[in-house]
């Protein structure tokens, strides 16, 4: 009981980009028990009306009482996010230092966002449908069958047609007011089986058994493409469910394809819910609402997913947890395998991260026992993996990027065998310079430091930094000259070239020809289907899909990826390089990667050739521990974007100038440094870099950083952000 009549102060995240929660007085007569942590309220906010999270209630506020306004009304009479949900977005809006309210919003969906209520999704008896006489509906079996189920409690729609139940039935018996909707309240999944698995291997039973449920700890699972990761995945699944628990699985944004959904659905018998971004409102929401009430056993999705509230977590899967799409680019730039990781903390259960080339974040924390190390070695079915060659290019002609060795290899695999070839090639468009032979002009983006690249199939320039666009001019705009030359490579290209000198089809994947969910689905049949063929890509190709017809597979300029002026560029072509031979062959062995290089005496290719990951990341990691990076150093950016072109750097040197004194002794800050590309779409772009040696100085640096800049005046203009474990430093 309150002694004095204090009245209670509610601590809300509200949805506005500013660094801290709101404080408002409760509704006029309310009960107090209703104001759990976890409810929405709608609160006035300047003219606006807003909803917003309860946080804790408080007996004091920092800002004046008489300045307090008073919520408007509560949404929820029970909590929509548990307290592990509600811990993990502030410790997550602390580590990114990102608005506390705009990390609660990414948990919930847009129709609770906006202020509605929870649907009824579920069926259940009326009182009239409990007292119901027996052998009051003998006439009408399935109507009886559907009551039966009911006596035990509610039930989820997909269980209920499960059981055979139609929707006709129940809208029958809806109107004979036997039964009514309702919502979903927390159940066990369903933890049956449609179908067993295989006998596990050796390995794979190992992993299997190292993992405890019901207690925290990471395991980083390491094996090459079909080794069977999924599969230790699968019985982790079962397992998880037979205790009546929920399995939270994410999966690279480009790898969750229905093949990916349709493997868990034709496992279990617990409906499986799936979330991403591309997903209508009305479907995300009833996914998010299984997940949140328990009817769902699985809950499948991408990276935002990792914050989807779950009655009864159990597991948590991050599949290819290398992969740069867990890494958020832009607003709340959240590493969702980082989070995972937290969030498995909080939620006391164990977290599987797995990948046939895993970070070096998730290797050093293996190697300090953090996480725990899991191999598999071979691959199943014993399909081998294929064997690794470098291409020394020097000296060779090439005919739209590709060596007559390269081209031979393909035939034979096309024309002679008849199977699939697959090229890997980084650059869509047809070349990346468009250049003047008289006078020496290239063509340029207006508002980037960039060329634009030629895109001959719709006959324009484009920038592929920013939205610009042009026709393809006839002559050159400087001098008149009309020959004009193209320079470099593209996937338009080697396409062109591939299908003057094949006979059998060339499917090109990038983001120009795979636009929308069906491109990527019709091919993914297409190369189930066998037909010889190319298939020709970027990194679209390299992710998750399988490709069992492929028997070759081309890495076309290898040396683009290994010169990158981002400190992630080895490692990132040394994962790119063994993804992509992943995809060779695993249902057939003779498989052959060619790697087409000007360096094939680099370290790095002896090192894949031999098939010695491990010993790559084992010098990649010494590299980045002599030049402090990470993982051995915790690195953050401070970006700002300004029009003009001095001001980001004046503003970056004046936030340096005021932390660098109260900075903690074991952290450096680095800059400004002008971005690698320091003007993109019309702004200019400077970065101040800061490394420390651990993660409890990198916190209050980011605290430091952030408050500086934040009451620092700054011209309007211009805009900053911090990039806290930043996945790319251009
Ligand atoms: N113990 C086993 N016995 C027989 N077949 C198995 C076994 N484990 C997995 N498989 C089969 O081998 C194939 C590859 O397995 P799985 O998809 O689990 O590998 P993966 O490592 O997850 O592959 P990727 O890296 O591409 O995701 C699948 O068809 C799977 O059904
Ligand atoms: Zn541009």
């Amino acid at each position: 009981m309150t002694q004095s009549n204090k009245p209670i102060v509610l601590r809300l995240a509200a949805p506005v980009p500013l660094r801290r929660p709101f404080d408002y007085l409760a509704p006029e007569d309310l009960s107090p028990e209703l104001l759990r942590p976890g409810i929405r309220l709608r609160v006035p906010f300047g003219s606006r009306e807003i909803t917003a999270v309860l946080m804790q209630t408080v007996d004091e506020s920092s800002v004046d009482e008489k300045q307090l306004r008073a919520a408007n009304s509560v949404l929820d009479d029970e909590p929509l996010l548990g307290p592990s949900i509600m811990a993990l977005c502030s410790w997550a809006a602390d580590y990114y230092q990102h608005p506390v309210g705009e990390v609660f919003s990414a948990a919930l969906p847009k129709t609770l966002r906006d202020g509605k209520g929870l649907s009824e999704t579920h069926w259940r008896l009326t009182v009239r449908g409990k007292g119901l006489p027996e052998g009051a509906l003998s006439r009408a079996p399935s109507q009886a069958k559907a009551l039966a189920l009911l006596q035990n409690g509610e039930q989820a729609p997909a269980s209920l047609s499960e059981a055979g139940v139609s929707s006709a039935v129940l809208r029958e018996l809806a109107s004979k007011e036997l039964i009514e909707r309702c919502r979903g309240t927390t159940k066990a999944p369903n933890p049956g089986l449609k179908e067993s698995g295989p006998t596990l291997g050796e390995e794979q039973a190992q992993a299997l058994a190292a993992v405890t449920l019901g207690e925290f700890s990471v395991h980083l699972l390491q094996g090459v493409t079909g080794s069977g990761k999924t599969e230790v995945y699968l019985r982790l699944i079962a397992a998880c469910l037979e205790r009546g628990d929920q399995a939270l699985v994410l999966i690279p944004e480009i790898g969750l394809t229905p093949q990916t959904v349709e493997r868990f659905e034709a496992r279990f018998k617990t409906p499986v819910a799936v979330l991403h971004s591309g997903m209508a409102d009305g479907q995300r929401f009833a996914a998010w609402q299984a997940a949140q009430c328990g009817s769902a056993g699985i809950v499948m999705g991408t990276r935002s997913a990792i914050f989807t509230p779950l009655a009864r977590p159990g597991l948590i899967v991050v599949d290819e947890e290398h992969d740069g799409s867990y890494k958020q680019q832009d607003g709340f730039r959240y590493s969702a395998r980082d989070v995972a990781v937290k969030r498995a903390q909080l939620e006391a259960c164990p977290v599987i991260l797995g990948s046939a080339t895993p970070s070096l974040e998730s290797l050093e924390n293996a190697r300090r026992g953090r996480y725990q190390h899991h191999f598999l070695r071979g691959r199943q079915g014993g399909g081998e993996l294929p064997m690794l060659q470098t291409l020394d290019l020097r000296g060779l002609h090439l005919n739209a990027g590709i060596s007559d060795y390269l081209l031979a290899a393909i035939r034979d695999t096309v024309e002679t065998q008849g199977r699939q070839a697959l090229l890997f090639l980084n650059r869509r468009g047809f070349a990346p310079t468009l250049q003047c032979h008289d006078c020496g002009w290239v063509a340029g983006c207006d508002h980037c430091d960039a060329r634009l690249t030629v895109h001959l199939r719709k006959r324009c320039l484009r920038c592929h930094h920013c939205a610009a666009q042009r026709a393809l001019p006839p002559q050159c705009p400087d001098c008149g000259g009309r020959s004009l030359l193209t320079h470099g490579l593209g996937t338009e290209q080697t396409e062109e070239f591939l299908n003057t000198v094949l006979r059998c089809p060339v499917h090109r994947v990038d983001s120009d020809a795979m636009r929308g969910v069906d491109a990527m689905q019709s091919l993914l049949e297409v190369a189930q289907g066998e037909e010889p063929c190319v298939i020709l890509g970027t990194q679209m190709l390299t992710k998750g899909h399988h490709f069992p017809a492929v028997q070759l597979v081309g890495v076309i300029d290898a040396d683009a990826l290994l010169y990158s002026a981002d400190f992630r560029g080895e490692e990132r072509m040394a994962q790119l390089v063994v993804q992509v031979a992943g995809r060779a062959g695993r249902e057939a062995s003779g498989g052959k990667v060619l790697i087409q290089t000007h360096y094939p005496d680099d370290p790095l290719f002896e090192s894949l050739r031999d098939g010695h990951f491990e010993a790559i990341t084992t010098s990649l990691l010494e590299k980045r521990r002599s030049s402090g990076l990470p993982p051995f150093g915790q690195l953050m950016l401070l970006r700002s974007d300004a029009r003009d072109e001095r001001d980001g750097e004046a503003f970056l040197r004046a936030v340096q100038r005021e932390a660098q004194q109260y900075l903690p002794k074991d952290c450096q800050l680095i800059g400004p440094l002008p971005s690698a590309m320091p003007r993109r779409a019309g702004r200019f772009r400077w970065q101040l870099w800061c490394i420390a040696a651990s993660r409890r100085s990198a916190l209050a640096a980011a605290h430091l950083l952030v408050d500086r800049a934040e009451t620092l005046k700054k011209p309007r203009e211009l805009s900053w952000f911090i990039d806290i474990d930043p996945s790319d430093v251009l």
